[in-house]
Parts: structure tokens; C-alpha cells; sequence
């Protein structure tokens, strides 16, 4: 059965081929935005301002069960539910006109995915034409993998079998995302990545949530993180091209973005220190919750509708880019993470077992707003640095990084973008600006010639100088006022990875050794 049929959606129903300018002129006209000074489409999401992830599911079926990773990330959902919702889903539907959207995900010819988006809403169209790639010339409504995204249908929570009126199903039998009761447009995105996390390695290649970007001298970098750590700012850099800030996959060929576009953080954002992405908010481009006043003046600084405040931009608003957003192999990885706690330094070099110790962990921070409740910093260990996009076992994506970090010679450097110099709520967050000397400096090559000191505390070896920042920074223990606090702070966290890490049974002595002591 076609999808069109599967829905009960017939052809004029569906308004397709619309240009990115007339879509925002018919979000403005249905009144679900309006334009602010710079042009950019504002739009207010509601109750749900961040993902969702207890409302998340993926359908089980004959496949899934014996291939996706189900448990507390990757929510089963049964059929009788799922048959429920699609039947609600096709009631709502059956008298209203819906957006298509024709788009890739992937670009790679190779490993590319014909995506359809219908949105109810013109707001959500624009934002799916700007975040993946166009493919407006696309004959006909067949496509790979559908994404319905019905913002204002409400499911009725425990009497539909789910937790609230939000719901986001990945069926991979019916290769169809249905997404109702939510319109945070990050859904839309991470359920695409999500789907193309899951089908990837079967082709051989790495899905990756990480930004991307090259150097003058063509050599590709990674910045792998999860949300808030940093991947779309510091990826966002005058003096490299950008590839892509979110989502990509490593191939035989290299690497290749998955979108078309970024979703930028606002919130705080600063015409000097953010200069691309503060100029990239134009026409065309898609504000979510961000305060504006009535002279159409955005107010970056203002949380009061949420933390996680949007913008979303075609790539090509970033002077500085790679249009085929494609790279080479990575020559350099950076994982980035945001330590709550102040006791991971700033940069360190990972030996390879250190790297794949630090990718199966994913030691982090959740920062506030990008998912439902979180408030403050809350410390975390996400496995791959997305783990809630990742719907098969961890092992699967840590070996194919493994074998590509092999082939490739890639060197490895973990970031703590968080804080440095004390508890949360005592330090501060490492300056931004020094993070991206630490980052210019690993980039560079300027760590082959220096000196490193290991912390024996977490196994890290830690460069001694980094040109432009003040090498007593370099070392956390130096900005403890109270040295004994820090070892007592530090020895805590190196427990958690260790409890952490033993959920990973099977993996080689190596890496576990390659972890805090
Ligand atoms: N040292 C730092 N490194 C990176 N980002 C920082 C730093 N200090 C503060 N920030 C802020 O943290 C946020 C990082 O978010 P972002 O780059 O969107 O992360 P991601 O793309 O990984 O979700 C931005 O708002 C940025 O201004
Ligand atoms: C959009 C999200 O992530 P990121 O901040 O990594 O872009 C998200 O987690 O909803
Ligand atoms: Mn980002």
C-alpha cells in the first residue's frame, strides 16, 4: 500500500512546491507568526518548547523487536496503540489541506533518503524546507519515509495507551512518523535523524550527532555533543567552511550532512561573539519562542517562554560553508562536553581507547530547556553523545566509529564547554572564547610540539600551553579554591563513569582501562 493510501490522503489535498517565501506569507496570513524587524518568522510553540522524550515511541514490529534497542529511550509502542493513533491521525486529516514538503536527508547520493513532510501548519513547512535539503523537483508523492506533523492534534493520553496529548511514532514497517500534539519543530528534525541513525549501519555507515566543518586546507573536523555543548556555535567559524551543525553520517567517502539548514540556540546571543548566527536571522528564517516586541525587536536575552529559544537557517546564510555539504575524512574529532561539576579540564588529548571509552559513555550535561523539564544542569551520561536518537545497541555505532577512527588516523580530543573552577552554581562556564582557542589550537596542530600532563584522577592528558589562554585554567584543580573539595568532587564523578560504564559487558579490557582511574 502507498503511504498517500496508508493515510487516506488524496492528491488535492496536498499543496505542494511552495517556495520558502510563500510559505512564510501564508503563516503570516493564517496567523500563526509574524515577521520581526530582520524578516525572520516568529513563532510561539506553546506548551512543549523542547522535545518530548517520554512521548517518543518506535512501533514493534517483526523487525524492530529483534533490532532495535527498546527500553527507556527507545519506547515500545504495540500495534493496537499505534493502529489507534493512525486512525485518529486519519480522521483529522480527511477534510484539511496539508503541506508537502519534498526533501532529502542525506547529501550523499549514495546514502540519501527521499523524505516527505506534510504539515498542517505553514510555519512547520517552512522550518522542514529550511532544516533539510530541497527536493522540490522530485516528480510525483512517493517517497522513503513520511513525516506527518499535525501540531494541533491532541491525543487523550492514557485513554490512547501514551503518556500525554504529545505523541511521536517512528514506524519502521510503515516507514511513517506521526508527530501530533507538539510544535517544537525539534521534533521534526530528531525524528528524521532518528530514522537515519537506524537504517545507516546496514549500509556500512556511521550516523553521527555532531556539527562539521573544514579547514582552508580541506581537512575536515567533528564536533560531537549533546544538545547545549556547543556543536552548532563552535562549528559556526569565519576562518573554516561549515558542513553542516547537527547531524551527519561517515562513509566511505567521508563525511556528509544529513540537513540542509541549522537550528541554532538564541538564547543569550550575541552580535559579536555569535556574529555568523546572529546574522544569519533574516528572511526566511524561522524563530521559535523567541521574546519580540511590538516594534517587531527581538529580546535574545529574555527566557521568559523557555531556556531553548530557536532560529533555523539554510546553510547558505553562513558565508562561510561547504555547498555540497560533504568533507573528507575527519583528519581531527572533538567531543564536547558540558561538565557540571568544574573537575574535567578544558581540553584533553584521548588515546584511541580513550576515545572509544568517552564515545560509549557520553558524559555530559543536559542543559536546561531542550528537554521537557530540565531546569538546571543535570548530569548525565549519554552513550555517542545522542543516545536518545540512537535507536539500535550503543556497540553497533561504537564499533563502526572504532573501525573508521582506525582506517582514518583521526585524532581525538574531548572539550568540557561547562564549567570549570568549582561546583555548579560556584565556577563559571569556561569563556567561549577560550574554548575556541582550545579549539583553533587542537585544529592547528599546535599540540604536537607541546608538552601534556596526565590528570590522575580521569586519565586525561591535559596540553600544557594553549596559545591566547592563561595556562592556569588548563588544569581544573587550579581553580579550586579548596583542593581537597575538588579530589572529593572529582573522585565522585570518576564513581559515576564507572557505574556507567558497567552496563557495557562485552567490551575489551582496553577501553575499560582507558577510563577515570
Ligand atoms: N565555552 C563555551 N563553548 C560553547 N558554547 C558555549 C560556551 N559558553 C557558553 N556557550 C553557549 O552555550 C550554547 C551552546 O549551544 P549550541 O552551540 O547550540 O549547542 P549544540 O549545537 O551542541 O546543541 C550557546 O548558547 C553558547 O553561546
Ligand atoms: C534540537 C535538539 O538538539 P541540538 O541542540 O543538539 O540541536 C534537540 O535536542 O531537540
Ligand atoms: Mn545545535
Amino acid at each position: 500500500m502507498s503511504t498517500m493510501d496508508l493515510l487516506g490522503l488524496r492528491r488535492e489535498q496536498l499543496k505542494e512546491g511552495y517556495s520558502v517565501c510563500r510559505l512564510i506569507n501564508e503563516a503570516v496570513a493564517r496567523g500563526e507568526g509574524r515577521l520581526t524587524r530582520e524578516g525572520a518568522l516568529l513563532i510561539e510553540t506553546g506548551q512543549y518548547t523542547g522535545r518530548s522524550p517520554k512521548d517518543r515511541f518506535i512501533v514493534r514490529d517483526e523487525v524492530t523487536k529483534e533490532t532495535v534497542a527498546y527500553g527507556k529511550t527507545n519506547l515500545p509502542m504495540d500495534e493496537e496503540v499505534y493502529q489507534n493513533l493512525l486512525q485518529k491521525t486519519k480522521e483529522y486529516m480527511r477534510d484539511k489541506e496539508l503541506y508537502l514538503v519534498k526533501a532529502l536527508a542525506g547529501s550523499s547520493e549514495k546514502h540519501a533518503l527521499k523524505i516527505n513532510v506534510l504539515c498542517e501548519d505553514a510555519a512547520q513547512a517552512a522550518f522542514s524546507s529550511q532544516i533539510f535539503i530541497k527536493d522540490n523537483e522530485r516528480e510525483g508523492v512517493d517517497a522513503d519515509f513520511t513525516v506527518v506533523a499535525l501540531p494541533n492534534l491532541k491525543a487523550e493520553g492514557e485513554k490512547d495507551g501514551i503518556h500525554s496529548e504529545a505523541f511521536i511514532i517512528i514506524s519502521f514497517r510503515d516507514r511513517l512518523v506521526l508527530i501530533g500534539g507538539t510544535k517544537y519543530s525539534g521534533e521534526i528534525k530528531k525524528s528524521v535523524f532518528s530514522v537515519m541513525n537506524y537504517l545507516l549501519p546496514e549500509e556500512g555507515v556511521l550516523p553521527m550527532h555532531c556539527s562539521a566543518n573544514m579547514g582552508k586546507d580541506g581537512k575536515t573536523a567533528l564536533f560531537f555533543g549533546l544538545s547545549g555543548t556547543g556543536k552548532t556555535t563552535l562549528s559556526a567559524d569565519p576562518k573554516r567552511l561549515l558542513i553542516g551543525d547537527d547531524e551527519h553520517g561517515w562513509s566511505e567517502e567521508g563525511v556528509f550532512n544529513f540537513e540542509g539548514g541549522c537550528y541554532a540556540k538564541c538564547i543569550n546571543l550575541d552580535a559579536e561573539k555569535e556574529k555568523e548566527i546572529y546574522e544569519a536571522i533574516r528572511f526566511g528564517t524561522v524563530l521559535e519562542n523567541v521574546v519580540v516586541n511590538d516594534k517587531g525587536e527581538a529580546d535574545y536575552c529574555d527566557n521568559i517562554l523557555t531556556e531553548n529559544t530557536r532560529c533555523t537557517y539554510p546553510l547558505d546564510y553562513i558565508e562561510h560553508r561547504v555547498d555540497e555539504k560533504k568533507g573528507g575524512h575527519p583528519s581531527t574529532i572533538l567531543f564536547l562536553t558540558a561538565d557540571a561539576f568544574g573537575v574535567i579540564p578544558p581540553v584533553s588529548k584521548l588515546t584511541r581507547e580513550g576515545a572509544m571509552y568517552h564515545f560509549m559513555s557520553g558524559y555530559t550535561s543536559k542543559l536546561a530547556g531542550t528537554e521537557r523539564g530540565i531546569v538546571h544542569p543535570e548530569t548525565t551520561f549519554s552513550a555517542l553523545f545522542g543516545e536518545p536518537f540512537m535507536p539500535r545497541e550503543i556497540e553497533t555505532y561504537a564499533q563502526l566509529l572504532g573501525e573508521m577512527i582506525d582506517a582514518h588516523d583521526t585524532e581525538v580530543y574531548l572539550i568540557n564547554t561547562g564549567w570549570s573552577g568549582g561546583v555548579y552554581g560556584v565556577g563559571q562556564r569556561t569563556p567561549l572564547k577560550y574554548t575556541r582557542l582550545m579549539v583553533d589550537a587542537a585544529l592547528n596542530g599546535d599540540f604536537r610540539d607541546v608538552e601534556f600532563v596526565h590528570d590522575e584522577i580521569f586519565n586525561l592528558d591535559i596540553p600544557v600551553k594553549v596559545p591566547g589562554v592563561p595556562d592556569e585554567i588548563l588544569i581544573p584543580k587550579n581553580l579550586w579554591k579548596d583542593s581537597a573539595e575538588y579530589e572529593k568532587v572529582a573522585m565522585e564523578l570518576s564513581g559515576k563513569f564507572k557505574e556507567n560504564f558497567h552496563r557495557f559487558r562485552e567490551v575489551s579490557l582496553n577501553i575499560t582501562e582507558a577510563g577515570p582511574y
